[in-house]
């Protein structure tokens, strides 16, 4: 069994979701009270250890009222354990599970073990299915994906996203290196993703898409 999960991400009208080497906000303050609402409702929220090492996220609800119990559990994908031990999903306002590979320097493990829960999932890079097989054994039901778009695009190669909701703001970036929704090595034109449209709405200058994804 797999837990349900829903990306969701801000991307820019050219489709970026951030310059190639920093983090940026792309939507408005209700977008973002929006993003804080569904980190409610879910059990965890994933992202690639790329977007730790770039935007040092708290992966927490902060923007609207919550308690601390409330949190959903932070599951960062990181083959090599490279997370710095003071990355604030290390702290201690939620749960935290980094997910590395057995290829990952085992001292190192065993330092971020004193932090969090670590599993071991794949050889090489993380064996994504593996992962969520085992997330939902530890009782990750729903996991909110966050990106970035390398690890966007494995979770769709893996067929492991069911539903994908992106707020377009109105910003245009620009930059052949900037980081588009979904990166990775792309699909071949005959097996691209496609999605079903659930919902258009306008939030302030944001226009936010809703889609289940038809594999
Ligand atoms: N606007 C938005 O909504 C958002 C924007 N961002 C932006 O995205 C950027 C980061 O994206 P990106 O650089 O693509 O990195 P990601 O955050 O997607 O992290 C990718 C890394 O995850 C690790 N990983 C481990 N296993 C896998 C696997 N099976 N498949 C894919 N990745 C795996 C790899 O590193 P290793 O092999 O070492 O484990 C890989 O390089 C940042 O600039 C951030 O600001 C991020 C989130 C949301
Ligand atoms: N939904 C959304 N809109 C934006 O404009 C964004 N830049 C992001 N980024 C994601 O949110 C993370 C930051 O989370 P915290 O506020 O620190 O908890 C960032 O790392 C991206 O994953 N998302």
């Amino acid at each position: 069994m797999k837990p349900y999960v829903l990306l969701n991400s801000a991307m820019t009208v050219d489709g970026k979701i951030a310059t190639n080497n920093s983090s940026m906000k792309i939507s408005g303050k209700n977008d973002l009270i929006r993003v804080h609402t569904l980190r409610k409702e879910y059990d965890g929220i994933m992202v690639g250890i790329n977007t730790v090492l770039i935007d040092n996220p708290k992966l927490t609800i902060h923007k609207i009222n919550c308690k601390k119990s409330e949190n959903p559990t932070r599951i960062i994908v990181d083959s090599s354990a490279r997370i710095p031990l003071d990355s604030k999903v290390l702290n201690d306002d939620a749960k935290t599970i980094v997910i590395v590979s057995s290829k990952a320097n085992k001292a190192s493990v065993e330092l971020l073990k004193e932090k969090c829960n670590v599993i071991i999932c794949g050889s090489k890079q993380v064996n994504l299915k593996l992962a969520l097989d085992k997330l939902y054994s530890l009782g990750i039901k729903s996991i909110l994906l966050e990106g970035g778009s390398t690890l966007n695009f494995s979770m769709f190669k893996e067929k492991l996203i069911d539903e994908v909701s992106i707020c377009i703001g109105s910003k245009i970036l620009g930059g052949y290196d900037s980081k588009t929704f979904v990166d990775g090595e792309g699909f071949d034109k005959n097996d691209c993703i496609n999605l079903k449209i659930k919902k258009v709405e306008k939030i302030d200058d944001d226009i936010l898409l809703k889609y289940d994804v038809i594999y």
